[in-house]
């Protein structure tokens, strides 16, 4: 066996979080080693947030082209999957090879490792036959992967995940997707506007089932009027394949549907038993590490991003990889807050969230008031037109007089979102806001009328 190397920090795992994390560490004159299995960058700019909104970009063209017989004259467009694929393969992943970050990393003076890594112990990494000791602590930010929802015979099929459709050169004929959440309604949507005939199956009443209801009906609503078949409250029985087709048998009665792809989107999960978490004492049928306010979940041992399943997004990601690296460099800050965590649906309309839901509020006793108003009622959400469908929901805790939650769907949805996470963060008194200016004739406007709707 080698000499075990000596480290300041290792870090498992290069996506957003680590990738960050290793890279400050590295800037701020600490010996870091990191350690990536695959590509250097995770799983955002190769298979999913990157490409997907590379996706969402060219599908969202491809709509407003559709728009414009209405406003302003005729527009014949000629939806071309190659030009996504291409830009895809081209821009965002140079076709999948991370040697740019690699060398942003090394630049910054870290040690690159390539391969999978587990833990020995406290303070220990191995990867392959190498042993490495970390004098301040290990960061784990190995992510999450696809959770395959069990459905009887669907082992062995060659079905899709994220990562199959961010690859694909050519979109299939016609898609079944498996999940209602922000992979399947995005992806459905996109295909659905480059002519593949899409059918969504969701097992929970209504899509997107962790935001407000009315976000749920909104994307039904606009992936219904881009021709996808939507199945709320549907289970599957039992899927098959058999040469180019997949069949799938829902409960109950009914015509098995039939499909040239499957995409599988029921959500993500930490794997922590190839981590080998039991050597520092955590539980490797967990479904997360745990961590404090200051990321951490042991002596010497930090945990960032989708490991610690509070919120599958890159921005969670980074916000606990900054707060990491502070506490790892020994510098005092506060802890992580999640009260105003943001969330945003790339559909069109977009669809984005901060905060509690209605019903998470209710269901912490709170008094709460509430508002909803169509985007459509404003000025500028008339003048938009086709496309304007949206509303602000707000979210108010009636005893301190604050936003604690709000939902800002429609045309740049999540762009309007901004000022209600500010509120809900900064927890701006409802007063205040009613009585500030609000620019005309914009879609944020509808924020105002919503503040004065609360009931
Ligand atoms: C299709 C899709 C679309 C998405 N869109 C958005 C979006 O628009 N906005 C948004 O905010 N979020 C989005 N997300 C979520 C976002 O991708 C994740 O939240 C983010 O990538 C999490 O970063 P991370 O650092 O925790 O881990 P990851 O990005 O998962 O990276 C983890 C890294 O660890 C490596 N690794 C794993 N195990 C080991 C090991 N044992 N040893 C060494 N390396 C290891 C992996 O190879 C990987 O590179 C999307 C996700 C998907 C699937
Ligand atoms: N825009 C974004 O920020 C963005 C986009 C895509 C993904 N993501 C992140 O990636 C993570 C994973 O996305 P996701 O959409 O896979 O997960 P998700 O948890 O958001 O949604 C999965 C859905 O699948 C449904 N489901 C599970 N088993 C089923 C079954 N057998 N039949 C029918 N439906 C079933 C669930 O009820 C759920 O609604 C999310 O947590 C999200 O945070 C973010």
């Amino acid at each position: 066996m080698s000499a075990i190397e000596q480290a300041d920090v290792v870090v498992l795992g290069l996506g957003p979080g680590g990738e960050y994390v290793a890279g400050t560490l590295a800037e701020a004159g600490l010996d870091v080693v990191g350690v990536e299995a695959e590509l250097v960058g995770g799983e955002c700019p190769y298979w999913a947030c990157v490409p997907t909104k590379m996706m969402v970009r060219a599908g969202n063209l491809l709509a407003e082209a559709g728009r414009v017989s209405a406003l302003a004259g005729e527009a014949v467009v000629t939806p071309d999957w190659a030009r996504v694929a291409g830009r895809i393969r081209e821009e965002a992943t140079a076709d999948w090879n991370d040697q740019v970050a690699a060398d942003r990393f090394t630049a910054k003076g870290g040690r690159l490792v390539r391969g999978t890594g587990r833990l020995a112990g406290p303070r220990r990494v191995t990867v392959g036959d190498r042993t490495f000791e970390a004098r301040r602590g290990v960061v784990l930010a190995t992510g999450t992967r696809p959770r395959i929802t069990p459905v009887p015979g669907l082992d062995g099929t060659p079905y899709w995940t994220n990562r199959d459709a961010m690859t694909a050169k050519e979109l299939p004929a016609s898609m079944v997707v498996l999940g209602g959440g922000a992979i399947g309604v995005e992806l459905a949507q996109v295909f659905a506007r480059f002519k593949c005939a899409v059918t969504v199956i969701e097992g929970q009443d209504r899509l997107l089932a962790q935001e407000e209801p009315e976000a749920g009906e909104l994307a039904a609503d606009a992936l219904r009027a881009d021709g996808v078949t939507v199945l709320t409250g549907t289970r599957v029985r039992q899927i098959s394949h058999a040469g180019t087709e997949f069949t799938v048998r829902l409960e109950g009665e009914g015509q098995p549907l039939t499909a040239e792809r499957l995409l599988v989107a029921t959500g993500r999960h930490a794997d922590l038993t190839p981590l080998a978490v039991d050597t520092v004492g955590l539980d490797p049928s967990a479904q997360s590490v745990r961590t404090d306010g200051q990321m951490r979940a042991g002596e010497g041992l930090w945990a960032v991003g989708d490991i610690t399943g509070r919120g599958s997004f890159t921005h969670v990601s980074m916000y606990q990889a900054e707060i990491a690296v502070r506490d790892i460099l020994g510098q005092a800050g506060p802890d992580a807050d999640y009260r105003a965590l943001p969330r945003v649906t790339f559909t069109d309309p977009e669809i984005g969230a901060v905060g509690l839901t209605e019903r998470q509020a209710r269901e912490q006793g709170l008094r709460v008031r509430t508002s909803v108003v169509a985007v459509a009622s404003s000025t500028r959400g008339w003048i938009h037109g086709p496309g304007n469908e949206g509303f602000i929901k707000l979210v108010e805790d009636a005893d301190r007089g604050v936003l604690i939650g709000a939902t800002s769907a429609g045309p740049a949805g999540g762009e309007v979102l901004h000022g209600l996470n500010v509120a809900v963060h900064a927890e701006v008194p409802v007063d205040r806001l009613q009585h500030m200016i609000y620019a005309y004739p914009t879609v944020h406007r509808t924020i105002e009328a919503a503040l004065g709707a609360l009931r």
